[in-house]
C-alpha cells in the first residue's frame, strides 16, 4: 500500500492533429468507452475525462478536440478551448502516430505547446502497431527535434503496448494529492452529454466527408418510465445545417434514421445498464456552426 502522503492526483489532456489517435489512447487508458472514435477526423468536441485509479495514483485525463486552424467559429471555439485546457493541467500528452512523416499541422501544434512554458509536454508515439520498429526508431528521433518535450514515449492503443509505462511517465508529473474523484468513476461527464455522443457517433457512421461537422446533438430530456425501474425515455434532438443534410440522415422511407436510433440505442443500454426507449427527431438548424446564438443553443458556450 503506498501511504497517503505519496499518493499522487492530477489533470493531463492530450493534443494533436485530428485522427492521431487521442481518443482511442484515453479509452485504452482509462478502459471503458468514455469518448467516441470514429475514423473521421474532429469527432470530438467536449472536453471528456476519463480517470485512471491506482493504488498509488488517480490520473484524470481530459481529452480535447484535434487543434487545427479557425476556419469557422465553432473551429475558434474549439482552438480557445483547447489552449485554456493547455493551461490548467499538469502534463500534456502530445499525440504524433508512429506511420506519420511529421508534418505542418504537427509543427504548428508544437509552437503553440512551447508557448505554453508552465506545462510539462510529454510526446506520445501512437499507433506503433502499424510501424515496423525502424520506423518507430525513426520517428523518435524526429519527434525528439520537434520540440523539447519532458518524456518521449512509444505506445500502441490497439495493442496496449507500453500503456503503464505512459501512465507511470504522465503521473510523475502530477502533484502529490489525495484522489480528487471517488474511487470507481470513470468519467465526470454528466451522463446526458456521453448520450448525445453516442447518438451523434451511431448518426455519423457511414455518412460522407462534409456532414459530419454539421451534426449536433441535444438531448433534451432524460426520464425513467413511470411505474417501471427498468425503463427509461431519451428525447433527443439531431440538428443538421441544411435540407439536403437532413434527407441524407433520414434515408429511404427513414431507414436509416432508424438504424442510427437503434444502434445509439444499443449503446446506450450499454452505458447506462438499463432498458432505454429513445425518440429521436431530426432538425435543420440552418448554418449553426456560424451563428453564436445556435451555438450557444447546441451547447457549445460555457
Ligand atoms: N492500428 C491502430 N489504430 C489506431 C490506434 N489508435 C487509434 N487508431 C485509429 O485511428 C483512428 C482515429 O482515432 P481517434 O482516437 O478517433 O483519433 P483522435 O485523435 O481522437 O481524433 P479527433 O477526435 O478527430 O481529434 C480510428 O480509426 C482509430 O481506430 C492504435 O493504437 N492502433
Amino acid at each position: 500500500m503506498t501511504s497517503p502522503d505519496s499518493h499522487r492526483a492530477g489533470f493531463a489532456c492530450f493534443v494533436g492533429r485530428p485522427n492521431v489517435g487521442k481518443s482511442t489512447l484515453m479509452n485504452a487508458l482509462v478502459g471503458t468507452k468514455v469518448a467516441i472514435t470514429s475514423s473521421k477526423p474532429q469527432t470530438t468536441r467536449r472536453a471528456i475525462r476519463g480517470i485512471v485509479h491506482r493504488p498509488d495514483a488517480q490520473l484524470v485525463i481530459v481529452d480535447t478536440p484535434g487543434l487545427h486552424r479557425p476556419r469557422t467559429l465553432l473551429g475558434e471555439r474549439l482552438d480557445s478551448l483547447v489552449l485554456s485546457t493547455l493551461t490548467e493541467v499538469d502534463v500534456i500528452g502530445f499525440c504524433l502516430p508512429a506511420v506519420d512523416a511529421i508534418g505542418k499541422g504537427d509543427r504548428f501544434i508544437a509552437d503553440k505547446l512551447a508557448a505554453v512554458k508552465k506545462t510539462p509536454v510529454v510526446a506520445v508515439v501512437t499507433k506503433c502497431d502499424l510501424a515496423s520498429r525502424e520506423q518507430i526508431a525513426e520517428q523518435l528521433l524526429a519527434v525528439q527535434e520537434l520540440g523539447d518535450f519532458a518524456d518521449i514515449v512509444p505506445v500502441s492503443a490497439a495493442s496496449g503496448d507500453n500503456l503503464d509505462t505512459l501512465s507511470d511517465v504522465l503521473i510523475r508529473h502530477m502533484p502529490l494529492s489525495p484522489p480528487l474523484y471517488e474511487d470507481g468513476r470513470l468519467t465526470d461527464e454528466p451522463e446526458q452529454v456521453l448520450v448525445g455522443e453516442l447518438i451523434r457517433e451511431a448518426a455519423l457512421e457511414g455518412v460522407r466527408d462534409e456532414l459530419p461537422h454539421s451534426i449536433a446533438v441535444v438531448v433534451d430530456e432524460m426520464l425513467a418510465r413511470e411505474d417501471r425501474d427498468d425503463l427509461l425515455d431519451i428525447y433527443a434532438h439531431l440538428f443538421v445545417e441544411r435540407p439536403s443534410q437532413k434527407a441524407i440522415i433520414i434515408g429511404h422511407r427513414g431507414e436509416r434514421l432508424r438504424d442510427v436510433g437503434t444502434r445509439a440505442r444499443k449503446q446506450i443500454e450499454a452505458l447506462l445498464g438499463t432498458r432505454v426507449y429513445l425518440d429521436l427527431r431530426i432538425s435543420v438548424a440552418k448554418d449553426w456552426q456560424r451563428d453564436p446564438k445556435q451555438l450557444r443553443r447546441l451547447g457549445f458556450f460555457d
